[in-house]
């Protein structure tokens, strides 16, 4: 089965992706590794811009058929059996782009995309079979387990946890308005 674990940057999604392939015996694929190794995309400066048809093809060719979780904020456009969306409070989101020494801009738009839910959105444009889990106070063991537990009982779609329209007064600062 293939996994595709997606969301915002800084969301987790390195962090469960690894402790997830640990429980399930899968392959762990960072998807932006695996476009710099088949030299699909371009660098635009910090940035690796991809044609998603290429990525699509190339992976497709490579690990279909295979057990695999595959971690990166474009994996959900990848045919995968199951697409996993990790949500975080955006607070979170600025917190840690900014600790990483993002721009202001940088910081902005992704705490911006988890506020409206551009992830989620396009994964359910890309995929019938798509579960959401909201990390905020959870630890990533937490998170693993609750993905698992999905899978075990055969969940193929729960979404719609979470709404961040609340959390606009705290993230303001981290706006680009
Ligand atoms: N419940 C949680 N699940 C996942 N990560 C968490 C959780 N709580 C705290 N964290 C922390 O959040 C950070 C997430 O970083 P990580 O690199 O995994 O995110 P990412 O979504 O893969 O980022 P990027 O898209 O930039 O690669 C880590 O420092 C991790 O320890």
């Amino acid at each position: 089965m293939i996994i595709a674990v997606t969301g915002t940057p800084g969301v987790g999604k390195t962090t469960v992706s690894k402790l997830l392939v640990e429980k399930l015996g899968y392959e762990y694929v960072n998807l932006r590794d695996y476009a710099l190794e088949k030299g699909i995309g371009e660098m635009k400066g910090e940035e690796l811009e991809v044609e998603v048809d290429e990525l699509v093809y190339n992976f497709e060719r490579d690990f279909k058929g295979k057990d695999i979780v595959v971690d990166g904020h474009l994996s959900h456009f990848l045919p995968a059996d199951l697409v996993v969306v990790l949500r975080a409070h955006p607070r979170l989101i600025g917190e840690r782009l900014k600790e990483r020494g993002y721009s202001r801009e940088k910081v902005g738009e992704n705490v911006e995309a988890e506020l409206v839910d551009v992830i989620l959105v396009e994964a359910l444009e890309e995929n019938e079979n798509v579960i959401e889990v909201d990390t905020t106070g959870k630890t990533p063991e937490e998170v693993v387990d609750e993905i698992l537990g999905l899978i075990e009982k055969g969940v193929k779609k729960r979404v719609g946890l979470v709404d961040w329209s609340e959390a606009y007064d705290e993230i303001i600062p981290y706006l680009r308005l």
